[in-house]
Protein backbone atom coordinates (compact mmCIF):
# COMPACT_ATOMS: atom_id res chain seq x y z
CA UNK A 1 0.00 0.00 0.00
CA UNK A 2 1.43 3.57 -0.58
CA UNK A 3 2.44 5.31 2.23
CA UNK A 4 3.42 8.58 3.33
CA UNK A 5 6.74 10.04 1.38
CA UNK A 6 7.57 12.77 4.03
CA UNK A 7 10.85 10.36 5.04
CA UNK A 8 13.26 11.25 1.70
CA UNK A 9 16.41 9.72 1.79
CA UNK A 10 19.18 11.93 0.86
CA UNK A 11 22.55 10.48 -0.46
CA UNK A 12 24.77 13.12 1.16
CA UNK A 13 23.25 12.72 4.64
CA UNK A 14 25.27 10.67 6.59
CA UNK A 15 23.07 7.32 7.56
CA UNK A 16 23.16 7.01 11.39
CA UNK A 17 25.09 5.06 13.02
CA UNK A 18 23.78 1.81 14.06
CA UNK A 19 25.61 0.72 17.68
CA UNK A 20 27.25 -2.42 17.79
CA UNK A 21 25.17 -4.42 20.42
CA UNK A 22 22.00 -3.66 18.19
CA UNK A 23 23.97 -4.95 15.41
CA UNK A 24 24.69 -8.26 18.02
CA UNK A 25 21.02 -8.36 18.46
CA UNK A 26 19.65 -8.42 15.03
CA UNK A 27 22.31 -10.92 14.25
CA UNK A 28 21.18 -13.27 17.14
CA UNK A 29 17.92 -12.98 15.11
CA UNK A 30 19.22 -13.93 11.92
CA UNK A 31 20.55 -17.22 13.88
CA UNK A 32 17.17 -17.75 15.50
CA UNK A 33 15.54 -17.85 12.31
CA UNK A 34 18.43 -20.58 11.27
CA UNK A 35 20.57 -18.56 8.70
CA UNK A 36 23.94 -17.21 8.84
CA UNK A 37 25.31 -13.66 10.02
CA UNK A 38 28.51 -14.32 8.45
CA UNK A 39 27.09 -14.72 5.25
CA UNK A 40 27.80 -12.29 2.76
CA UNK A 41 24.34 -11.16 1.63
CA UNK A 42 23.35 -10.83 5.21
CA UNK A 43 26.63 -9.00 5.99
CA UNK A 44 25.26 -5.59 6.37
CA UNK A 45 21.63 -6.49 7.30
CA UNK A 46 22.12 -6.01 11.02
CA UNK A 47 22.49 -2.14 10.07
CA UNK A 48 20.23 -1.65 7.40
CA UNK A 49 17.40 -3.42 10.05
CA UNK A 50 18.77 -1.12 12.28
CA UNK A 51 18.10 2.09 10.55
CA UNK A 52 14.77 0.52 9.51
CA UNK A 53 13.65 0.05 12.53
CA UNK A 54 14.70 3.67 13.45
CA UNK A 55 12.47 4.81 10.79
CA UNK A 56 9.29 2.28 11.97
CA UNK A 57 9.38 3.84 15.58
CA UNK A 58 10.14 7.36 14.20
CA UNK A 59 7.35 8.69 16.62
CA UNK A 60 8.84 8.44 19.24
CA UNK A 61 10.95 11.31 18.61
CA UNK A 62 7.99 13.75 18.43
CA UNK A 63 4.95 14.70 19.93
CA UNK A 64 2.03 14.42 17.22
CA UNK A 65 0.36 17.72 19.27
CA UNK A 66 2.89 19.51 17.70
CA UNK A 67 1.69 19.82 13.87
CA UNK A 68 -2.12 20.84 15.72
CA UNK A 69 0.10 24.14 17.12
CA UNK A 70 -0.72 25.85 14.33
CA UNK A 71 -4.66 27.15 13.65
CA UNK A 72 -6.19 28.88 11.46
CA UNK A 73 -9.56 30.73 13.26
CA UNK A 74 -10.49 32.72 10.04
CA UNK A 75 -12.62 30.04 8.49
CA UNK A 76 -14.71 31.97 6.15
CA UNK A 77 -18.43 31.20 7.16
CA UNK A 78 -17.61 27.47 6.76
CA UNK A 79 -19.08 25.55 10.53
CA UNK A 80 -19.40 22.12 9.27
CA UNK A 81 -17.77 18.98 9.46
CA UNK A 82 -14.13 18.48 7.72
CA UNK A 83 -12.89 14.81 6.81
CA UNK A 84 -9.70 13.21 5.62
CA UNK A 85 -10.13 9.64 4.28
CA UNK A 86 -8.59 6.87 2.89
CA UNK A 87 -5.38 7.97 4.93
CA UNK A 88 -2.72 5.04 4.18
CA UNK A 89 -0.55 4.38 7.20
CA UNK A 90 2.13 1.69 8.31
CA UNK A 91 2.47 0.82 12.10
CA UNK A 92 4.09 -2.33 13.77
CA UNK A 93 2.37 -4.56 16.35
CA UNK A 94 3.56 -4.54 20.24
CA UNK A 95 2.92 -7.95 20.28
CA UNK A 96 4.95 -9.54 17.20
CA UNK A 97 6.60 -6.19 16.13
CA UNK A 98 4.79 -7.13 12.63
CA UNK A 99 3.56 -4.52 10.14
CA UNK A 100 -0.06 -3.35 10.64
CA UNK A 101 -0.98 -1.32 7.49
CA UNK A 102 -4.22 0.64 6.87
CA UNK A 103 -6.55 3.37 6.55
CA UNK A 104 -8.06 6.20 8.93
CA UNK A 105 -10.57 8.51 8.51
CA UNK A 106 -10.05 11.39 10.53
CA UNK A 107 -13.16 13.92 11.01
CA UNK A 108 -13.78 17.29 13.09
CA UNK A 109 -16.84 19.74 13.60
CA UNK A 110 -14.44 22.84 14.35
CA UNK A 111 -15.34 25.45 16.95
CA UNK A 112 -12.91 27.99 16.26
CA UNK A 113 -9.99 26.31 15.40
CA UNK A 114 -9.29 24.63 12.10
CA UNK A 115 -5.76 22.99 11.17
CA UNK A 116 -4.47 22.52 7.64
CA UNK A 117 -5.56 19.07 6.58
CA UNK A 118 -2.05 17.66 6.12
CA UNK A 119 -1.81 17.80 9.94
CA UNK A 120 -4.64 15.09 10.46
CA UNK A 121 -2.20 13.01 8.59
CA UNK A 122 0.74 13.44 10.50
CA UNK A 123 -0.61 13.45 13.57
CA UNK A 124 -2.09 9.81 12.30
CA UNK A 125 1.82 9.05 11.70
CA UNK A 126 3.38 10.49 14.71
CA UNK A 127 1.65 7.49 16.57
CA UNK A 128 1.48 4.53 14.27
CA UNK A 129 5.37 5.21 13.90
CA UNK A 130 5.29 3.47 17.07
CA UNK A 131 4.57 0.06 18.27
CA UNK A 132 1.12 -0.23 18.49
CA UNK A 133 -2.28 -1.57 19.02
CA UNK A 134 -5.02 -0.45 16.62
CA UNK A 135 -6.98 0.60 19.54
CA UNK A 136 -4.38 2.66 21.52
CA UNK A 137 -3.36 4.04 17.86
CA UNK A 138 -7.34 5.03 17.30
CA UNK A 139 -7.51 6.80 20.93
CA UNK A 140 -4.70 8.58 20.52
CA UNK A 141 -5.51 10.42 17.51
CA UNK A 142 -8.67 11.19 18.52
CA UNK A 143 -7.73 12.24 22.03
CA UNK A 144 -4.75 14.71 20.41
CA UNK A 145 -7.20 16.47 18.07
CA UNK A 146 -10.04 16.27 20.94
CA UNK A 147 -7.28 18.37 23.23
CA UNK A 148 -5.56 20.39 21.30
CA UNK A 149 -8.41 21.74 18.69
CA UNK A 150 -11.01 22.07 20.92
CA UNK A 151 -13.83 21.38 18.65
CA UNK A 152 -17.36 19.91 19.16
CA UNK A 153 -16.44 16.73 17.84
CA UNK A 154 -13.80 14.21 16.51
CA UNK A 155 -14.26 10.56 15.19
CA UNK A 156 -11.26 8.38 14.40
CA UNK A 157 -12.25 5.54 12.31
CA UNK A 158 -9.03 2.92 11.45
CA UNK A 159 -9.53 -0.11 9.22
CA UNK A 160 -6.36 -2.11 9.26
CA UNK A 161 -4.68 -5.46 8.55
CA UNK A 162 -2.37 -6.97 10.53
CA UNK A 163 0.85 -9.21 9.67
CA UNK A 164 0.80 -11.23 12.35
CA UNK A 165 -2.77 -12.80 11.91
CA UNK A 166 -1.44 -13.21 8.21
CA UNK A 167 1.99 -13.89 7.53
CA UNK A 168 2.20 -16.19 10.84
CA UNK A 169 -0.43 -17.60 13.77
CA UNK A 170 -3.62 -17.96 12.84
CA UNK A 171 -2.91 -17.10 8.57
CA UNK A 172 -6.16 -15.48 8.40
CA UNK A 173 -5.59 -13.57 5.00
CA UNK A 174 -8.02 -11.14 3.96
CA UNK A 175 -9.45 -9.79 7.49
CA UNK A 176 -9.15 -6.46 8.51
CA UNK A 177 -9.58 -5.16 12.22
CA UNK A 178 -11.99 -1.95 12.33
CA UNK A 179 -12.02 0.39 15.37
CA UNK A 180 -13.51 3.92 16.09
CA UNK A 181 -13.50 6.39 18.78
CA UNK A 182 -15.64 9.24 18.81
CA UNK A 183 -15.55 12.31 21.12
CA UNK A 184 -18.32 14.73 21.56
CA UNK A 185 -21.03 15.18 19.70
CA UNK A 186 -20.24 12.80 17.31
CA UNK A 187 -20.59 10.47 20.53
CA UNK A 188 -23.54 12.40 22.44
CA UNK A 189 -25.59 13.07 19.32
CA UNK A 190 -26.78 10.35 17.22
CA UNK A 191 -27.72 12.48 14.18
CA UNK A 192 -24.35 13.73 14.11
CA UNK A 193 -22.91 10.59 14.51
CA UNK A 194 -24.67 9.17 11.75
CA UNK A 195 -23.75 12.26 9.83
CA UNK A 196 -20.08 11.61 10.26
CA UNK A 197 -20.14 8.21 9.87
CA UNK A 198 -21.67 8.33 6.33
CA UNK A 199 -19.43 11.01 4.85
CA UNK A 200 -16.71 8.14 5.99
CA UNK A 201 -18.46 5.73 4.18
CA UNK A 202 -19.75 3.41 7.35
CA UNK A 203 -23.01 4.66 7.03
N1 LIG B 1 -6.78 -6.19 20.27
C1 LIG B 1 -5.70 -6.23 19.48
N2 LIG B 1 -5.06 -7.39 19.34
C2 LIG B 1 -3.98 -7.40 18.53
C3 LIG B 1 -3.51 -6.29 17.85
N3 LIG B 1 -2.42 -6.66 17.13
C4 LIG B 1 -2.23 -7.96 17.38
N4 LIG B 1 -3.17 -8.44 18.24
C5 LIG B 1 -3.41 -9.75 18.83
O1 LIG B 1 -2.63 -9.88 20.00
C6 LIG B 1 -2.79 -11.21 20.43
C7 LIG B 1 -1.58 -11.70 21.18
O2 LIG B 1 -1.97 -12.96 21.67
P1 LIG B 1 -1.00 -13.99 22.41
O3 LIG B 1 -1.79 -15.24 22.69
O4 LIG B 1 -0.33 -13.30 23.56
O5 LIG B 1 0.15 -14.23 21.32
P2 LIG B 1 0.23 -15.37 20.21
O6 LIG B 1 0.38 -16.71 20.85
O7 LIG B 1 1.33 -14.98 19.28
O8 LIG B 1 -1.21 -15.30 19.51
P3 LIG B 1 -1.65 -15.72 18.03
O9 LIG B 1 -1.46 -14.51 17.16
O10 LIG B 1 -3.10 -16.09 18.15
O11 LIG B 1 -0.77 -16.86 17.59
C8 LIG B 1 -3.14 -11.99 19.16
O12 LIG B 1 -4.46 -12.43 19.30
C9 LIG B 1 -3.04 -10.94 18.04
O13 LIG B 1 -3.96 -11.18 16.98
C10 LIG B 1 -4.22 -5.07 18.03
O14 LIG B 1 -3.89 -4.03 17.48
N5 LIG B 1 -5.30 -5.10 18.86
ZN1 LIG C 1 0.83 -8.78 16.35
Amino acid sequence: MACEADYVEDPAIKKPDVPEHVQDAIRTLIEWSGDDPAREGLLDTPKRVGRAWLEYCQGYKEDPAIHLSRVFEEVGGYDEIVLLKDIPFQSHCEHHMAPITGKAAIAYLPRDKVVGISKLARVLHGFARRLQIQERLTAEVANCIWDNLEPEGVAVVIEAQHGCMTGRGVRTPGVSMVTSKLCGCFLDDERSRKEVLSLMGYG
